[in-house]
């Protein structure tokens, strides 16, 4: 199913399956639902008692002229309020309670999961998608847990307590109130089917929305270079409608709904007036009853109507259930194995052997790639745009499985290493470097407690970043924003060398930038990835001629397959793929270089 379809399912309001598995993030706090539930016995109660205290007063105590007892009354009838407003308040509290806290599991569940899937997920499910789940879908649940499950127990405990006062009292007249039920349970019938039809609407336009800015605030440059504002204003604005046009819809049936209810409320109010009247006046009946019965008729109404409100809390909550679930059940993982092996002297011996590799099944963007680096190598991967570069290191770092062949580090597979041992010997440093927010420290250790202020600096003066920073008002205290975007791309490289060599790896993976900076910086890095590489076996996707130069191995990549291997002037000699490559795009660096 496409993630869009995923969005606008809405599936039933009430699915066992499904529900049994939501009960089970409750079960830890089942003695507050318990509680919550026995306190919505007493709440719904109380204000049943108000009409038969209403009855006593008119029927005993007004038609006697007892003040008395009238006092009595009308002190029992203020008791019974403040009584229920404490009993609100624990109540309130407790399944607020449940709730968020049902809510803070489930959240920490999703995002626990999310950071173990492997990067093919991340391939087919778009950013915003997998953030609905754990914010908006998850609120879909909080108000379910919350006031949904308890709240329909209070509506129908309500019910059920209004309907034996009201029998107790005069059955004829009960029967009367309840005429207008059937017409009642047809309105909400036909008002649910309508409300299912503008809710998936709504669902499907917000979903629009929300893709269609987080796209264009993420490439807001583009839009801005070329000048695009207008343009996507006006799709902006149209998809906006939509979504406007889709709520009107939803809330006309809510317009339609509400006062048809009330309208109903009054009908029967009137039957009751009229045909208790009656009775009243043939004596058949207290004036008291008849005062108590319009109060049970306004009563009885809301939670009747709240019932189909709750029907919608429970259908939304039904459906982003199934969602998260879907996402809690993808198990787009990488297999550990079961026993898995540590190395004790590491070496940093890393081999290929003919590894085919594919992104989707039968497509194949590695073929038959063989090769060795001895502990302590440079290897230089070198090819046109596409030709498997980045795919390389991805199953080095095994972001991907291989399909065939194997690739081992000091002689044991890959598949032999739990991931993360295997992501301990190994330190990647991407083209593009992502940076977080909080402060250059940080993006330096990452927040591992292990590495000391002492080792990041030291790291940064290796690398020649600590310059910079030191210039900076707070030094490595000084806040980075979302992504870096407050440094310079030399600088976010730098810190992103600092931090690889503070992690000290045996093997290193540097995918190098192609973009242009000045020639001071360009010295830095140089120097920067020379010291980097120094005494660790390493992987470039090269673009420097220099680190080309200095590798001990080029790799020539040619649409996913190994073309040429050797060093630089090895290569040059045999006038092939490199020879050509070389002219093309490392010749204007050498005469750079030589000016
Ligand atoms: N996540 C992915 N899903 C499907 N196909 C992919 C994915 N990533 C890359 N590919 C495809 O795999 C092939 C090799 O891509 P790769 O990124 O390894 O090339 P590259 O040599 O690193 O290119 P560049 O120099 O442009 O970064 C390309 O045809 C690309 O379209």
């Amino acid at each position: 199913m496409s993630v869009q379809k995923e969005d606008e399912i809405i599936g039933k309001a009430y699915d066992s399956k499904l529900m049994k598995r939501l009960l089970t993030y409750i079960k830890p706090y089942r003695k507050y639902v318990f509680l919550a539930i026995f306190m919505n016995i007493v709440v719904a109660a109380l204000p049943s008692l108000r009409p038969v205290l209403t009855k006593i007063a008119v029927d005993d105590k007004i038609t006697n002229h007892d003040y008395n007892g009238l006092l009595l009354i009308i002190v029992a009838l203020f008791g019974i309020l403040i009584f229920q407003s404490i009993v609100q308040y624990f109540l309130t509290y407790f399944t607020e309670l449940i709730g968020q806290k049902t809510i803070y599991d489930l959240r920490t569940q999703l995002f626990a999961h999310v950071q173990k899937l492997s990067l093919k997920y991340f391939d087919k499910v778009p950013i915003g998608r997998t953030v609905t789940r754990v914010t908006n879908d998850v609120d879909a649940l909080n108000e379910m847990f919350s006031s949904g499950i308890v709240e329909i127990f209070s509506d129908l405990f309500m019910i059920i307590w209004i309907l034996v006062f009201m029998f107790w009292m005069s059955w004829s007249l009960a029967l009367i109130t309840l005429a207008v039920f059937p017409i009642l349970i047809f309105a909400t019938f036909l008002f649910r089917r309508k409300v299912r039809e503008t809710y998936r609407d709504v669902r499907k336009h917000l979903a629009r929305l929300n893709s269609y800015m987080q796209e264009h605030i993420t490439g807001m440059n583009v839009v801005q270079i070329f000048a695009k504002e207008k343009d996507e204003l006006k799709r902006f604005s149209s998809i906006n409608k939509d979504h406007k046009d889709a709520n009107i819809r939803s809330i006309f049936y809510y317009a339609v709904f509400y006062p048809f209810v009330e309208l109903l409320n009054s009908i029967a109010i009137g039957l009751i007036i009229w045909y208790g009247g009656g009775e009243v006046i043939q004596k058949h009946l207290s004036i008291g009853v008849l005062f108590a019965f319009i109060q049970f008729v306004e009563m009885f109404w809301r939670p009747v109507r709240d019932l189909s409100e709750k029907y919608n809390i429970l259908q939304g909550a039904m459906a982003a259930s199934e969602r998260i679930f879907k996402l809690l059940d993808d198990n787009t993982f990488i297999e550990n194995p079961a026993k898995p092996i540590s190395l004790k002297n590491f070496k940093g011996e890393i081999e290929f052997k003919n590894v085919w590799f594919a992104y989707n099944p039968g497509e194949y963007v590695l073929k038959n790639i063989s090769f060795k680096l001895k502990p302590g190598e440079t290897v230089a991967i070198v090819g046109a745009t596409g030709a498997g570069k980045t795919s390389i290191i991805n199953i080095l770092t095994r972001f991907y499985d291989i399909e065939k062949g194997s690739i081992t580090i000091d002689g044991i597979d890959i598949k032999n290493f739990h991931e993360k041992e295997l992501r301990k010997y190994i330190a990647v440093v991407l083209q593009d470097v992502f940076l977080f927010s909080g402060d250059v420290k940080t993006n330096i250790n990452l927040g591992n407690e292990n590495i000391s202020e002492e080792k990041i600096i030291e790291a940064a003066k290796i690398v020649g970043a600590d310059k910079f920073i030191n210039q900076l008002p707070n030094k490595y205290n000084e806040e980075v924003k979302e992504k870096g975007a407050t440094l310079s791309v030399g600088q976010r490289q730098l810190i992103s060398f600092a931090r690889a060599l503070s992690y000290n790896p045996q093997i290193l993976i540097l995918d190098e930038a192609t973009s242009s900076v000045d020639t001071e910086t360009e010295k830095l890095i140089q120097n920067a990835i020379e010291k980097l590489l120094k005494g660790r076996t390493s992987i470039v996707i090269a673009h420097r001629l220099s680190t080309i130069q200095n590798a001990d191995k080029i790799l020539v990549m040619h649409k996913g397959e190994l073309k040429e291997v050797g060093n630089h002037q090895e290569l040059l000699a045999k006038k092939g793929i490199y020879y050509r490559l070389y002219q093309l795009q490392y010749k204007d660096q050498e005469k750079i270089k030589t000016n």
